[in-house]
């Protein structure tokens, strides 16, 4: 079953409990936007599912088979908040790196196609954030966890990082957070709030202002 499950994922820092009991699970096909206040915990989910943390607790399955670390099955993926590849790398070198599969389509992205040689540093800050996603999208990984993708990119370039999610949906499942939720709320096709530790489906954003993610004024 092609499916990233998980469940049960508890973790603390220093004795201080940020996520309990949190279950999601994504399937190729969806995208899952993942909601939460400053601190809520969100981050650290996507790290232990990726296996960068080791929580106290947790349960994941990919496509039927039980995990420990998600990294190594090479199925998953996951872009960090905030750059994270050297700034010394060229677009090519990355390209080589990270891609395999989808090579000709993201190099057919302008992007690629007019700036390969350049060294990813060199780009304008949203730019650098978009060729990092996009690394990620067409890399060869089958889950692709996405933390605050959208944080930088002018609305134009959003527009661009939805439409290349969209494309690879048939064949990738997404998990991805951000603070702007109108287009987590726009680009996915389920959406969980982590709040107080725990996972609460979200149908309406009504179900937002129920659980103080918004404002009861907002609407
Ligand atoms: N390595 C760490 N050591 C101690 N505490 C940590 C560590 N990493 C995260 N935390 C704490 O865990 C909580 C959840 O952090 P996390 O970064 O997962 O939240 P988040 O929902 O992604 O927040 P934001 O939306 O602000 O990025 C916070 O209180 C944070 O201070």
């Amino acid at each position: 079953m092609s499916e990233l499950y998980v469940d049960s994922v508890a973790h603390s820092f220093g004795g201080h409990s940020v996520i309990n009991n949190v279950y999601l699970k994504c399937g190729v096909g969806e995208v899952v936007g993942v909601l939460g206040r400053n601190g809520s915990g969100k981050s650290t989910l996507l790290k232990i599912i990726f296996g960068s943390i080791k929580p106290n607790y947790k349960f994941i399955r990919i496509d039927g088979e039980l995990v420990q670390k998600g990294y190594l099955t090479h199925k998953i993926i996951y872009l960090p908040q905030g750059y994270f590849l050297p700034q010394y790398l060229s677009l090519e070198l990355l390209v080589n790196l990270y891609v395999n599969k989808y090579r000709e389509q993201l190099l057919a992205i302008d992007l690629f196609r007019e700036h390969l040689k350049m060294r990813i540093g060199d780009l304008s800050g949203g730019h650098r954030r978009l060729a990092e996603a996009l690394l990620m999208i067409y890399s060869d990984a089958k889950y692709i966890l996405l933390d605050e993708p959208f944080s930088q990119l002018a609305p134009l370039i959003s527009e661009q990082l939805k439409h290349h999610i969209r494309e690879l949906l048939p064949e990738k499942g997404f998990i991805v957070t951000d603070h702007d939720y109108q287009q987590i709320l726009e680009v996915s096709s389920r959406v969980v709030l982590i709040h107080n530790g725990c996972n609460y489906n979200i149908g309406h954003t009504d179900d937002l202002i129920l659980h103080g993610y918004l404002p009861a004024h907002f609407v």
